[in-house]
């Protein structure tokens, strides 16, 4: 029996309008780490909180281990006992200490087991040096962990997570895919996530789901779908690739492609072919360089530091390309 299922769910906002997510397939198994991925309204939030029990489906069922998710009005307290979701608004006790707040989850049946339990998690989360401050002391990454360790202690089976990379820095960001990783591995927590920057959850995902317009488009692991993206849309959310039409680089087997920056060689030295640089910006691992060839805009992450400026000519190649079906 899958552990979750989605059967055709469709949820629609407006009667007008189409909004929220339509006729929605989806398997997930236990253990996995899923990142869904879409941009801005393209109804990744609204597809969490189906699952979760937040919302109620206006056709189609949602199963989790074959029973259907029960709605907010069969509930007393809305959302499945067996899930927690970890929202951009933390609802954490501001003025309450860090122990308390994720202590708070526990019933005082066993006051002993429910210290214990609290230090184990925030021990776990590498929180536990800010056990006696207070929420409101605490940097934004940090006060993230701790809604996560909130999330967590109850033992949930899934772990929802509404866009967990949003407000944190770059080395936060590599603690939090450590720590959801471990999540994960050792406590046997499904995680399901939400993401507009592909990049962020990537690297821990076994798999990724592509939503536009409220409907997956794309899905499989994240290799399988870097290297084979199929639509414009997923290129460029993945990779910011370049999606070109009719090309003296490119085959003419296919009507379309997408070229991955970093799959543009640049040189000084005569090779394939020549075009204009319209800009230049560093930035740390590699630089990205506008060129224009044809008349057409290129995106390349060159790593190379060859020595540019803007109007020099520049000769370039394609190392890579992948065709696409639109
Ligand atoms: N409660 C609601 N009432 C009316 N429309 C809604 C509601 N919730 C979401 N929508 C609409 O449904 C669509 C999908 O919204 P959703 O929040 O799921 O998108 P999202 O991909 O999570 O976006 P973002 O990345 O901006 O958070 C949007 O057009 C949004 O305006």
């Amino acid at each position: 029996m899958p552990f979750l299922q989605l059967n055709k769910v469709t949820k629609n906002f407006s009667e007008n309008t189409p909004s929220g997510v339509s006729e929605i397939d989806l398997t997930i198994h236990a253990g996995q780490i899923i990142t869904i991925i879409g941009e801005s309204g393209s109804g990744k939030t609204t597809l969490l909180k189906l699952i979760y029990g937040y919302l109620v489906p206006q056709i189609g069922t949602v199963l989790f281990n074959g029973e259907p998710i029960k709605g907010p009005t069969e509930k007393l307290i809305p959302g499945h006992d067996e899930m927690k979701m970890v929202t951009q608004e933390l609802t954490l006790n501001i003025y309450a200490k860090v122990f308390d707040n994720i202590s708070s989850q526990l019933s005082n049946a066993d006051l002993e087991a429910k210290h214990e339990l609290t230090l184990q998690t925030m021990e776990f989360l590498r929180i536990d040096h800010l056990a006696n401050k207070k929420i409101v002391e605490l940097s934004g990454g940090e006060q993230q962990r701790v809604a996560i360790a909130r999330a967590v202690i109850t033992e949930p089976k899934v772990l929802l997570l509404d866009e967990p990379f949003s407000q944190v820095d770059t080395i936060l960001k590599r603690q939090l895919r450590d720590d959801i990783e471990r999540l994960a591995k050792f406590l046997g927590i499904t995680v399901i996530m939400v993401s507009h920057d592909p990049t962020d959850g990537l690297s821990l995902s076994n798999h990724v789901i592509f939503i536009k317009d409220g409907k997956i488009i794309r899905e499989g692991s994240p290799q399988e779908v870097y290297f084979d993206p199929r639509s414009a849309y997923v290129a460029k959310l993945l990779g910011k690739a370049n999606i070109i039409k009719n090309a003296p680089f490119l085959p003419y087997t296919a009507p379309i492609y997408a070229v991955y920056p970093h799959h543009i060689q640049l040189s000084e030295q005569p090779t394939a072919y020549l075009a204009t640089v319209r800009s230049v910006h560093f930035n740390g691992a590699y630089q990205e360089v506008e060129l224009i060839f044809e008349g057409k805009n290129l995106l390349v992450h060159d790593a190379q530091f060859v020595s540019l400026q803007k109007g020099d000519a520049v000769y370039f190649d394609v190392n890579q390309y992948f065709s696409l079906e639109n």
